[in-house]
């Protein structure tokens, strides 16, 4: 079934449509870490290419050569067929390649159309650009409003303002970075609409994603790296997800084993009438949120972005106050009014969404990292004196159970690709051995072994007693290894239900925020 074959040259042979932008033989080296080895890429008119490849295959660092954010140490671009230099972004946008990346680049204080502004060289008035925005927000199905505040957006918003801020500049060449990883069922819907849209105008999209299934959807071609080598160059549509895994990876990829019911034990977290006033730039409100999860269980929460999953992460780990002590319940101690340091101190766990920045200091190395969330843990901190050792012996702990690789002994934690980062943090958090861990968008990011990875560990987690929420949009995610769901819809939670009692159908409908995800759920409302 593989059609593995070496991508064709910028002549384009037989009927591919021409390379607009291509990458020959490109290497890329970070100390002794060999990124990309004479990889080749052609991103062709008219066709959306998917980049595949394990965390740390190398698929960024092939990106940001091709976009001059970085440079290759040999190797050479081409831009229409002729050799071309990319000394930074600038020059690759001014060709026409826009790029959006996976952290975005926007300013939580602005507006959208003050921040796409900011990245304009032109002098164009305020309204003259939100006009153009809206312009383009309608020709490609994009929900963008140029007048809301970025701080207040959700993921996948401050994903589409990029998505505009990119098309602004009328692109030849559209590079996506894992779009879709943040983005609902019918959030990617949309955006496979609007690629589909782009790709008709004769535009070359590059799509990187760990998401099989909408690779082999959307995708005319896929090329596929494995530790930093070009692996192969195939058709995706003639492929299977399981057959595209197995070229990433190199084996077969294993399943989360299906939920396995046993005892629960008491309840870890206790949430009672938990309600926040919006705080205008800042974090939805929260109405009412009622939640017990017990010792033992996984229960995950589904909702559309920007429904108040961020605020409700932020009021269970005490980054956001303001609620009754008695509202939050952690292992039996009253909590509403405790910081985060804290509540750790009751053995809570806590994995945001954003991991470079919120959970991961960017700057600091990793060891730093480690002691970020673990300062109160006597093994790593006694009498006020870290134990370089414990601490290394920890960091060294969380790299080899959850296989994180990079280059050099300790690096910072931007140097890491995103999904080795993410597991990282969740190593850092599960070897904490907390008892009640709270998880925003677990696997973004990851590649399918690592996802696999990280719910089985969240899983044995559970078994071993302690009680796990998840917070995902990745509905297949939640289904596939949490015990009950509910459904976050306008700052208002549903009360989760049994996996087996409800259905994919009922969670959209309760997403859409007009009903429960369960019919006995309506009943007792
Ligand atoms: N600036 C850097 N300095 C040192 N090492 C780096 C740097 N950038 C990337 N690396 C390393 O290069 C390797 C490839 O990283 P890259 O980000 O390209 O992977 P990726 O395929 O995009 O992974 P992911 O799917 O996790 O985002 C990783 O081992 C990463 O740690």
């Amino acid at each position: 079934m593989t059609d593995v074959s070496a991508p064709a040259a910028s002549s384009s042979p037989g009927d591919s449509p021409p390379a607009v932008l291509e990458a020959i033989g490109l290497t890329k080296r970070f100390g002794a870490l060999l990124a990309n080895d004479h990889v080749s890429l052609a991103i062709r008119a008219g066709e959306t290419h998917a980049l595949l490849g394990e965390n740390g295959a190398g698929k960024s660092t092939l990106v940001k050569m091709m976009c001059g954010l970085i440079q290759a140490d040999s190797g050479e671009l081409r831009f229409d067929g002729t050799p071309v230099t990319f000394p930074d972004p600038a020059a690759s946008r001014a060709r026409g390649v826009g790029v959006v990346f996976q952290h975005f680049a926007l300013f939580d204080a602005l507006t959208v159309v003050e921040n796409v502004a900011l990245g304009l060289p032109a002098h164009e008035s305020l309204p003259a650009l939100a006009a153009r925005i809206e312009a383009c927000v309608h020709r490609y199905g994009l929900a963008v409003e140029p007048y809301r505040r970025v701080g207040q957006l959700s993921v996948g918003e401050r994903q589409r303002v990029e998505i505009v801020r990119c098309l602004l500049g009328d692109p030849r060449v559209l590079i996506l970075d894992e779009p879709t990883s943040v983005l609902t069922p019918d959030e990617s819907e949309n955006l496979f609409r609007t690629v589909d849209l782009l790709t008709a105008e004769g535009r070359a999209v590059l799509f990187i994603s760990h998401k099989l299934d909408e690779v082999r959807r959307l995708c005319q071609r896929a090329t596929v790296l494995r530790g930093g080598k070009f692996i192969a160059e195939v058709d995706p549509r003639r492929e299977s997800a399981a057959s595209l895994a197995r070229l990433m990876v190199g084996a077969e990829v294993p399943r989360t084993p299906r939920t396995v019911t046993h005892e629960l034990g008491e309840p870890r977290l206790l949430v009672r009438n938990l309600t926040l006033k919006g705080d205008g730039s800042r974090g939805s409100a929260l109405h009412d949120i009622e939640l017990e999860i017990r010792a033992g269980e996984i229960v995950g929460i589904a909702g559309v972005a920007g429904n108040g999953q961020t605020a409700l992460f932020e009021a269970l780990s005490g980054e956001r106050l303001g609620g009754d002590p008695e509202a939050i319940v952690i292992n039996r101690v009253p909590a509403g009014a405790l910081g985060p340091t804290e509540r750790r101190a009751l053995k809570a766990g806590f994995v945001p969404e954003e991991r470079l920045g919120h959970a991961a200091a960017p700057d600091m190395r990793l060891s730093d990292n480690v002691l970020l969330t673990t300062h109160g843990d006597g093994r790593i901190v006694r009498h006020g004196i870290v134990s370089q050792s414990a601490l290394h012996a920890r960091f060294a702990e969380i790299v080899k159970r959850f296989d994180v690789r990079f280059g050099g002994r300790d690096p910072k934690a931007r140097r890491l690709s995103g999904g080795n980062l993410q597991k990282f943090v969740i190593g850092r958090e599960v070897l904490r051995e907390p008892v009640l861990l709270v998880v925003d968008q677990p696997t973004w990011g990851v590649d399918a072994a690592a996802a696999a990875f990280i719910r089985t560990t969240l899983r044995s987690r559970a078994a071993e007693g302690c009680a796990v929420l998840v917070i995902s949009q990745d509905l297949d995610e939640l289904l596939e290894f949490t015990d009950r769901i509910a459904v976050m819809s306008e700052g208002r939670l549903t009360r989760p239900v049994p996996v087996e009692e409800t259905s994919r159908e009922a969670i959209g409908l309760a997403m859409g925020g007009a009903l429960a995800p369960a019919p006995e759920d309506a009943d007792a409302a």
